[in-house]
C-alpha cells in the first residue's frame, strides 16, 4: 500500500477572522507530484502556509509527514520543518554568503555537527541539483534557475518525505522553468517525495501533467476526485 505522506480531513482554513478555504479533504502519497492551481486570492499560500506550520490549524485535522498538525504547540513547528522542504518563488538565500555556506547554516541550525557529515550531505544535495563545482558562488553571482537550483538543494538537505513549493518557476523564463520542472520531478520519481507546487504557469502543468488541487470558491477541487 502506498504511504500517505499529507492527509488533510475537514479542514477549515482562516486568515483572521475570514474563511479562506472550507472543508478541505484530501490525501497525498510518496512520490505524488501534485500542483495547486486557483486563481490569485483564492487560499493556495494560506493551504501551504497551514502544511507548513505557519497558519496554526483550527478545525478539522492534518497531518503531515507523520506530524499532527491539530493542537500542534508552536515549539514543535521546527521539528516539522525539518521533515519537509520548502520552496518559494524568489529563493530567500542568504545573499551575504556563498552557496556552500547557504546550505552549511540550515544544516547547523537542523543540529548537524559532524563536520564530514555535513561536507557530504551538502556536496550530495548538489549534485543532486545539479551544481556540483558551484558551491563557492554568491548569490548574486547565479542566474535565476542556479539560485532555484540551490533553494531546492536546501529544501532536500534533511532528505523529506515532501516539499512544498510556492510558485518556483515564477520567476523563471520558460527555459528555465522548464529545467527546474524536470529537476523537480526527477526528485519526486528517484528519491519517492512527494511534491505539492503552487503556480499560475498553465505553459508548464500543460507541459508536465500530474493531479490538481484547484482552490475555487472557498473549496479545494481534487483533479483525483471525480465531481
Ligand atoms: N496575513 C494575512 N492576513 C489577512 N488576510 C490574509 C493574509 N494573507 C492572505 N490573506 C487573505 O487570504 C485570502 C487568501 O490569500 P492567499 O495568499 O492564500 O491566496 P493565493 O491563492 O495564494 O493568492 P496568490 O495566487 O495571489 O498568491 C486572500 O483574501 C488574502 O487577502
Amino acid at each position: 500500500m502506498s504511504e500517505t505522506v499529507v492527509s488533510v480531513r475537514d479542514v477549515n482554513i482562516y486568515q483572521g477572522s475570514n474563511l479562506v478555504l472550507q472543508d478541505v479533504n484530501f490525501n497525498i502519497n510518496r512520490g505524488e507530484f501534485v500542483y495547486l492551481v486557483g486563481k490569485t486570492g483564492t487560499g493556495k499560500s494560506s493551504l501551504l502556509k497551514t502544511l507548513y506550520g505557519e497558519l496554526p490549524l483550527r478545525e478539522g485535522t492534518a497531518n503531515v509527514a507523520g506530524f499532527d498538525l491539530k493542537g500542534m504547540n508552536w515549539k514543535k513547528v521546527p521539528f516539522l520543518r525539518r521533515n519537509l522542504g520548502v520552496v518559494f518563488q524568489d529563493f530567500q538565500l542568504l545573499t551575504d554568503r556563498n552557496v556552500h555556506q547557504n546550505l552549511r547554516f540550515v544544516l547547523k541550525a537542523t543540529g548537524w555537527t559532524d563536520e564530514k557529515l555535513i561536507e557530504e550531505k551538502i556536496n550530495d544535495v548538489l549534485d543532486k541539483v545539479g551544481l556540483k563545482s558551484k558551491g563557492f558562488k554568491m548569490p548574486f553571482e547565479m542566474s535565476g534557475g542556479e539560485q532555484q537550483r540551490v533553494d531546492i538543494a536546501r529544501a532536500l538537505l534533511n532528505s523529506p518525505k515532501l516539499i512544498l513549493a510556492d510558485e518556483p518557476t515564477g520567476n523563471l523564463d520558460p527555459e528555465t522553468s522548464d529545467e527546474i520542472m524536470q529537476l523537480l520531478f526527477q526528485i519526486c520519481k528517484d528519491y519517492g517525495t512527494a511534491i505539492v507546487m503552487a503556480t499560475h504557469d498553465f505553459i508548464v502543468i500543460n507541459r508536465y501533467p500530474s493531479r490538481m488541487l484547484k482552490t475555487e470558491r472557498n473549496r479545494v477541487l481534487d483533479s483525483a476526485v471525480p465531481a
